[in-house]
């Protein structure tokens, strides 16, 4: 940036947050440059530009009257986003509520390699429907939408996204995949690699969403757990001795249900997550756990349903006021046919019943809760009690079952097809009447628009918004300094935010965060060290003591070592220590305190200093001690 070395100097600074890169125009050009090119395009959407003065002593009066107009105009900013937001997620709930909250997806694996493939498939599908044939039969099942052999990931994440969008508006969400062992249902939620499925790219969406969002500060933490045989084990647990699998400290989880309904598993761990690296960590973390256990303790991860939870919390504006918590469920769930196919006895035949029991629990909790029974029998089993609070009412809910295109398998297909058809209930879209279902197509298409134009200007909105602030901080920096207003202020996160130029580049503003920020407003090696604050300590401990024996009239001089610094800010009583060093004796204190006192340019009459430049200790004890000491001093005076 070019500062002038005039007395008043004027810079007009155009700002692209996005690339983050200031230039001033040349000398003498009126052109402002950004990236080297012109910018008189990227002008368009600015707010007036204001001015900054880079180097002043004086900042015009009418300048601070255009300053307080322009905080006005940033109001109006967030309030015009605030309304636009409050529209789109009003258009977004339509959709869902049109759509059902609760939606069942269904997803049919391609042939593996080592498949057969026959010339008359067993299974056939339509854009909302698949036709199930076997000996002599065939049966249809109707679906919200149905995802063919070659759907891609993209493509499937495509369709969970709204509910995702939902989830940071404040709903609880919750994916369930549903079907037989090797039907994809891990491939779909996990993926691999290459093809990341749909919780390595939810992760990765809600951190850059909630960048997006300039209103309110959204944080996420991550829990997840494995229920197995009715007991819940948490998988981010950390181990107590290195490759003991400690079972009782990981099944030791209660289910707890407060008034208001809210679910709470208790001991369940759950890590903060400020950023998608670390999100990324602990979900790999959590999905070793998985497998360890299974080599660990022989359980096939397919015999246990999979839970990931993310917690998102949003802060408004008042950073004191609690916030708000959504849930967002991600489920694989067990394998449902075994009990079925393989005629299992012992260990393994009770798992499949587990299984089974659980998941014919959740299907009559998602019948109930489609038909809209007063009664929902979520108590009957772990699962559901689990997700009580993500199934219900105001909660959005997504299940994907997965089916096996080949023949071995068709009686499990039926059979998986049926649970989610019953799942589906009575609100089918294929129950309804043709120009009934036109209607809704149309209404849906219509809020989808208007979704997207409030997104598109919000978006537009928050562009003003961050270019204003940025201005603003600049100008308000400046005013502060030119008309010594003391910044007494206390920073609040919210205050921080606004000071800072580029705002969110992760969504994560904890309050850990937020004092790091504060600490690193100075440079590090400026930061004391435990060594030195020690140090310090000590040092003003022995202050205060001689300090004490030398107005009691003690002959003890204050050595200050050149490795201990005195943390007082208060210079004249700082100076007054010293020179009680030099010059010890009593009956000189008063003169010392005078001469220390006008060499400060301080009258006697104003040596009383306002309470926040008074000389502070970080012990409380000490603290005691030091007003005890002032208070000598002034009767010194
Ligand atoms: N849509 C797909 N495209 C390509 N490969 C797939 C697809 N779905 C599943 N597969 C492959 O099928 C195999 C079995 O899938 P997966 O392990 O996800 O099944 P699953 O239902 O989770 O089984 P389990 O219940 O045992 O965990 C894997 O090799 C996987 O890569």
């Amino acid at each position: 940036m070019f500062i002038s070395t005039e007395e008043e100097k004027q810079i007009s600074l155009p700002l692209d947050n996005e690339k983050g890169s200031i230039k001033s125009s040349p000398m003498g050009s009126n052109l402002d440059y950004l990236d080297g090119m012109p910018l008189e395009t990227d002008l368009l959407d600015l707010p007036p530009p204001l001015t900054i003065y880079t180097d002043v002593n004086v900042v015009p009066e009418q300048e601070k009257n255009e300053l307080e107009q322009s905080i006005s105009n940033l109001e109006e900013l967030r309030q015009k986003e605030s309304s636009l937001d409050k529209k789109r997620k009003e258009a977004l709930n339509k959709i869902l509520d049109i759509k059902g909250c609760i939606r069942v997806f269904c997803r049919i694996r391609p042939f593996l390699q080592t498949e057969i493939r026959r010339i008359h498939e067993p299974v056939t599908i339509g854009l909302q429907k698949v036709v199930v044939k076997s000996v002599g039969s065939r049966k249809e099942f109707r679906f919200d939408k149905v995802f063919h052999q070659s759907t891609t990931q993209e493509d499937v994440f495509a369709e969970v996204e709204p509910i995702l969008r939902s989830a940071l508006d404040g709903h609880n969400v919750c994916i369930l995949a549903y079907g037989q062992t090797g039907t994809g249902k891990t491939f779909t939620m996990d993926g691999t690699k290459d093809q990341p499925g749909i919780i390595p790219r939810v992760l990765e969406e809600l951190y850059c969403q909630a960048s997006m969002d300039n209103s309110s500060s959204t944080t996420f933490s991550m829990s997840m757990l494995e229920v197995y045989m009715g007991n819940l084990r948490d998988l981010l647990a950390p181990k107590t001795t290195h490759r003991t699998y400690d079972t009782a400290a990981r099944c030791n989880l209660n289910i707890q249900t407060d008034k208001k309904g809210l679910v709470e598993i208790e001991g369940l761990t759950e890590v903060k997550i400020p950023d998608l690296a670390k999100a990324k960590w602990w979900y790999a973390k959590g999905r070793r756990s998985r497998s360890t256990s299974w080599t660990n303790v022989n359980e096939a991860s397919s015999r246990s349903h999979c839970l990931t939870r993310i917690n998102i919390s949003h802060h408004g504006d008042d950073w004191k006021a609690k916030a708000e918590i959504s849930k967002f469920w991600m489920v694989d769930l067990g394998g449902s046919e075994r009990l079925l196919k393989t005629g299992a006895t012992g260990q393994t035949l009770d798992e499949g019943r587990a299984i089974n029991l659980s998941l014919s629990a959740l299907g009559d909790v998602i019948a109930a809760l489609r038909r809209k029974r007063g009664h929902v029998p979520y108590r009957n089993s772990k699962l559901t009690q689990i997700l009580k609070d993500s199934l219900g009412d105001s909660s959005k809910v997504l299940m994907l079952v997965h089916v096996s295109p080949c023949q071995e398998d068709v009686g499990e297909t039926i059979c998986s097809l049926s649970f989610a058809n019953r799942a589906r209930a009575i609100e089918t879209n294929g129950e309804l009447p043709e120009d009934i279902l036109n209607l809704r197509q149309k209404k849906i298409l219509e809020l989808e628009e208007e979704m997207r134009e409030a997104e598109e200007e919000c978006q537009v909105i928050r562009n003003q918004i961050q270019k204003a602030e940025f201005l603003l901080s600049e100008n308000k920096n400046l005013i502060l300094s030119t008309y010594q207003v003391p910044e007494e202020k206390e920073k609040t996160p919210r205050n921080l935010k606004e000071d800072n130029v580029v705002v969110n580049e992760t969504p994560a503003v904890t309050d850990n965060r937020v004092r790091r920020t504060m600490r690193c407003s100075l440079p590090r090696f400026m930061n004391p060290t435990v060594a030195s604050r020690q140090r310090q300590s000590a040092s003003e401990k022995e202050i205060v003591r001689r300090a004490r024996s030398f107005i009691s009239g003690t002959r003890t001089s204050v050595q200050f070592s050149g490795s201990q610094s005195l943390s007082y800010s208060d210079i004249p009583i700082k100076s007054i220590l010293q020179d009680s060093n030099r010059k010890s004796r009593f009956g000189e204190a008063k003169t010392i305190l005078k001469e220390s006192l006008k060499c400060n340019g301080s009258d006697l009459k104003t040596a009383s200093l306002p309470r926040s430049n008074m000389v502070t200790a970080s012990d409380p004890n000490l603290r005691i001690t030091l007003c005890r000491h002032r208070r000598r001093m002034s009767d010194l005076i």
